[in-house]
């Protein structure tokens, strides 16, 4: 695949410009098949077989009625009418028979249905996790990832099913088509053509369907979002305390509101061209009706021969239709699977941009060396020719005030982005020679916004290195030096207890609790790199105090960049860099940076003497 071409950050959906050349047509069936057919292939073959008898069904009941109808022209007032029982039964049950073979092939398409989701979410699992962090800042990666998420799951499923009802219509029309050959030959063609009425609409319908689709996408995610503030757990107090209740709903509705609207139109758009692809089609059925009329009363059509072309014509008519609608739904779902495709070859992007060497174990000192980076679509930089140091066992603190770029830096050390200038050097090698993920394997970070699992205090802790079978003794470890041991021990189940009340048997923490919960995620890593943001800001000041003091012995010997606005926990560290406006404007120890009476002593003494509700005096 050629991933080359891709830009992640103007993903558009090109699909629906592409012209269709048979190639690519071909490529869509075999993927489709092909995955359909991992994903289940038992249940795939029992679809085929199910198809394929649904279709000698239905030319069996033509046969049938024909029996039927000639038995009963055959009666005269003193036969035996036990001669029409058994055509009847037949007929009876082969109905019989092709209703329960429909309603197994209903469940086994829904079975096949749900295995095919299973391994398109994988896929797509697969993919939203190993991008690069930069597609996360792109409106139309998470509009086509919605789209990927609402559709493109079930089309491969779809166009599979289309293939299937297609080929088993196919079959049912051949063989249809033969009975009525031999009743009336001339109807033959006449049949064929009213399918075409159906195709043109239907491929039309599936152009409006993917543009309809595509254009609701930016409008969908922004219901969903105002949808998630009012049901999701996190948002409910401030929902209700802020009285945000009817206002949220209101932009919901507006939203639904507006989406009706044009759904409306879009239904209607749908409609009059199904209408008239059916009208095309009920115009060739009179015309085939007149003829068969015709050939009646010229005595080339018996009874028995007109009411069983009746029965394959109304047959063969739907059979054909089928063939057609399966065709449009194969179309449709290719403008879809195209979208998908561009999505999953963001996968193989990720894996190509991880190739490179693996990053050694430690360092003996981290260079970072006129760092510049700007945010995708951002005007200004975040960060400009920032210089930092790192030496191995140092505790390195990072201060400055809101916005001054001290997370970006740390995001990028951390190896989550790559600097768009300038270079981070761990000892005599560019970072940019090692393969990503084996950097952050090296790191461990505890963000400001640390996610809290709703899973076990064990689990919550052991996330930190899930790759290897969880081990007790090193979580109560990783749990003590962080100083979570006492809350999680104190839990209705201690340590297996579910950190969240969304689920039963689950208990919350206080904010305090979770943040050491996180710190103890973060030393059970056990990374040479350890990079704390702001990871004190919950803690009470015996706990902040604890944390400094156990700090050394807890990283043992793990370098440590600590991200503070608490000037009073920072003092401790080897060395301090105060950063303003994407910059580092001084660096040196506590006593150091105090003595220089600049940024560092002014913000130091502010916070020192800051008073609520009143200025210093
Ligand atoms: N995802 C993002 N996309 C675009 N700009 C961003 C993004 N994250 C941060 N920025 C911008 O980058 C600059 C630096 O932000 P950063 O989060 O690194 O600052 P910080 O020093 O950590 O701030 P704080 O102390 O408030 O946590 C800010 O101007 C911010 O608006």
């Amino acid at each position: 695949m050629d991933t080359g071409a891709i830009d992640p950050l103007t993903l558009r959906a090109a699909a629906r410009y592409r012209r269709k050349s048979l190639g690519q047509l071909k490529r869509l069936v075999f993927t489709s098949v092909g995955l359909v057919w991992s994903a289940g292939r038992r249940l795939f073959v029992g679809l085929i077989v199910l198809q394929l008898a649904a279709a000698g069904l239905l030319v069996a009941q033509v046969l049938a009625v024909r029996s039927v109808l000639q038995a009963i022209l055959a009666l005269n007032e003193h036969a035996d009418t036990s001669r029409v029982v058994v055509p009847i039964i037949v007929l009876a049950i082969l109905t019989g028979l092709s209703s329960i073979c429909s309603s197994f092939q209903t469940q086994l398409q829904r079975l096949l249905g749900e295995h095919v989701a299973r391994a398109m979410w994988n896929r797509v699992l697969g993919v939203s996790t190993t991008v690069s962090l930069r597609h996360f800042e792109s409106s139309e990666f998470f509009n086509q990832l919605s789209r990927v998420q609402m559709s493109a799951l079930s089309r491969p499923y779809q166009v599979t099913q289309g293939l299937l009802s297609m080929a088993g219509a196919l079959v049912a029309s051949v063989a249809l088509g033969a009975a009525l050959f031999t009743l009336a030959p001339v109807l033959l063609p006449l049949v064929a053509i009213g399918g075409v009425p159906v195709l043109l609409a239907s491929r039309r319908e599936s152009r409006l369907e993917f543009d309809f689709s595509v254009k609701q996408t930016p409008a969908l995610r922004l219901r969903s979002y105002f949808g998630l503030l009012q049901l999701g757990r996190d948002e409910a107090k401030e929902v209700r305390s802020l009285g945000l209740g009817p206002w949220l709903t209101g932009r919901f509705n507006d939203l639904y509101a507006a989406y009706l609207t044009d759904l409306g139109d879009h239904v209607r758009r749908r409609t009059s061209l199904s209408v008239l692809g059916q009208l095309g089609a009920a115009v060739v059925l009179g015309a085939t009706l007149t003829v068969m009329i015709w050939l009646i009363s010229r005595g080339s059509l018996d009874i028995a021969g007109a009411g069983a072309a009746l029965v394959a014509i109304r047959m063969l008519t739907t059979q054909v239709q089928l063939v057609f609608r399966g065709a449009q739904s194969v179309f449709e779902s290719g403008l879809f699977l195209d979208d998908l495709d561009d999505f999953l070859a963001l996968g193989a992007q990720a894996l190509e941009e991880d190739r490179g060497a693996e990053a050694p174990d430690g360092f003996q000192t981290i260079r970072v060396g006129g760092v510049t980076f700007s945010y995708p679509e951002s005007p200004r930089p975040a960060l400009c020719g920032v210089d930092l140091e790192l030496n191995a066992g140092e505790i390195v603190a990072l201060v400055g005030e809101n916005g001054s770029g001290k997370t970006t830096l740390a995001k990028i050390i951390a190896g989550l982005y790559e600097p768009t200038a300038g270079s981070i050097r761990w000892d005599d090698h560019d970072l940019s020679e090692f393969s990503p993920s084996s950097v952050r394997e090296r790191v461990t970070v505890v963000f400001q916004d640390f996610v809290r699992f709703a899973l076990t205090g064990t689990e919550n802790i052991a996330a930190g290195r899930i790759g290897m079978p969880i081990d007790p003794e090193r979580v109560r470890f990783a749990a003590r030096s962080a100083g979570a041991e006492r809350a999680l021990d104190g839990l209705p189940n201690g340590f297996d207890t579910i950190l969240s009340r969304m689920f039963s048997g689950g208990h919350d923490l206080s904010g305090g609790q979770w943040q050491r919960v996180a710190l103890a995620r973060s030393f059970y890593r056990d990374a040479p790199l350890v990079i704390l943001d702001e990871p004190t800001a919950s803690l009470d000041p015996r706990a902040e105090h604890d944390l400094f003091t156990t700090l050394r012995a807890a990283l043992r010997g793990r370098t440590a960049l600590f991200i503070s606005h608490r000037f009073a926990t920072v003092r401790g560290a080897d060395r301090i860099y105060v950063m303003h406006e994407g910059k580092v404007v001084e660096q040196g120890t506590h006593a150091e940076l105090i003595r220089e009476e600049g940024r560092y002593a002014e913000l130091y003494r502010l916070q020192s003497t800051v008073r609520v509700g009143m200025a210093d005096s």
